[in-house]
């Protein structure tokens, strides 16, 4: 790469009636490398991911994807350039197989026909595109330990198990940028380290993160640079050790209220 950020956004705002939830927040996103968003309840790391994936439109501001202007795209559109971000199996998909959710997930979550996303520029036979498809499906399911369960209906998997799913369902577009938001809530201690070793594992072969997460000393721990947002302004951008050691992020964060 030359250097050029994974994901970069630049004096990104956004307000809701009058509140403003994203306040001229600017930071870059370094490719193939796990970063953490943080900040306390509030602070608008939703809503710059719901700004970054085109679920919100700021008010101004850009987004740059890999050094390209994405701003105020759609979400399909979005991930069909390589941005995709994790979401909670919906109650309709709980109903549904692992097989069904995975079939269904990245066309469910971002509009975008799957199909497409699979097979860009021409189109061939609908058979060799499902061929395609299921093929990946096996791939990621295997991948995260879950292809016993491809059967299962999504309800009866346990907490873990489902975010397991919901991982594996936002590789199914082979995305290179991840958005994961609070992944590892409600899991047990030894699958979060599982699901840890995946992310781990992805990201040395060479996919970039971007982590929301409450568990702050799972952010330390796990990730290279951390971002510390507060009402709405990036209050510190760096590495693990500098941000603890910020006196700034302790009076407003870490020495305050935290989850
Ligand atoms: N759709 C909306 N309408 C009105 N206000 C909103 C909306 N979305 C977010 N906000 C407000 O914007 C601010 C930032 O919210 P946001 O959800 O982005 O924070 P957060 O850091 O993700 O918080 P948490 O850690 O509690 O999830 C909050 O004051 C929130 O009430």
């Amino acid at each position: 790469m030359d250097g050029t950020p994974a994901l970069a956004v630049k004096n990104l705002r956004k307000t809701f009636g009058g509140i403003t939830a994203v306040d001229g927040t600017s930071f870059a996103v370094e490719a193939g490398k796990m970063t953490g968003l943080i900040g306390p309840n509030g602070a608008g790391k939703s809503t710059t991911f719901n700004l970054i994936t085109g679920f919100n439109r700021p008010d101004s501001g850009q987004v740059l994807l890999n050094g390209d202007d994405i701003t105020g795209k759609q979400p399909y559109e979005i991930a069909d350039r390589g941005l995709v971000r994790t979401f909670q199996i919906a109650r309709e998909l709980e109903e549904m197989t692992v097989l069904e959710n995975m079939m269904l997930g990245p066309q469910h979550q971002s509009g975008e026909s799957l199909w497409r996303a699979v097979t860009p520029g021409v189109r061939s036979s609908v058979k060799r595109d499902e061929e395609k498809v299921l093929e990946r499906v096996w791939e990621m399911l295997d991948f995260f330990d879950i292809a016993h369960l491809a059967e299962e209906y999504a309800g009866n998997l346990s907490g873990g198990q489902r975010k397991l799913l919901e991982l594996a369902r936002a590789l199914m577009t082979d995305p290179d940028i991840l958005l994961l938001d609070e992944p590892f809530a409600g899991v047990n201690p030894s699958l979060e380290n599982r699901l840890l070793e995946h992310v781990h594992e992805l990201r040395e072969q060479g996919y970039t993160f971007l982590l929301v997460e409450h568990d702050i000393d799972l952010i330390m721990e796990n990730c290279s640079r951390v971002l510390v947002l507060h009402q709405g302004k990036l209050l510190a951008d760096g590495e693990p050790a500098e941000i603890k050691a910020d006196e700034r992020v302790i009076e407003a964060y870490l020495g305050g209220e935290v989850e």
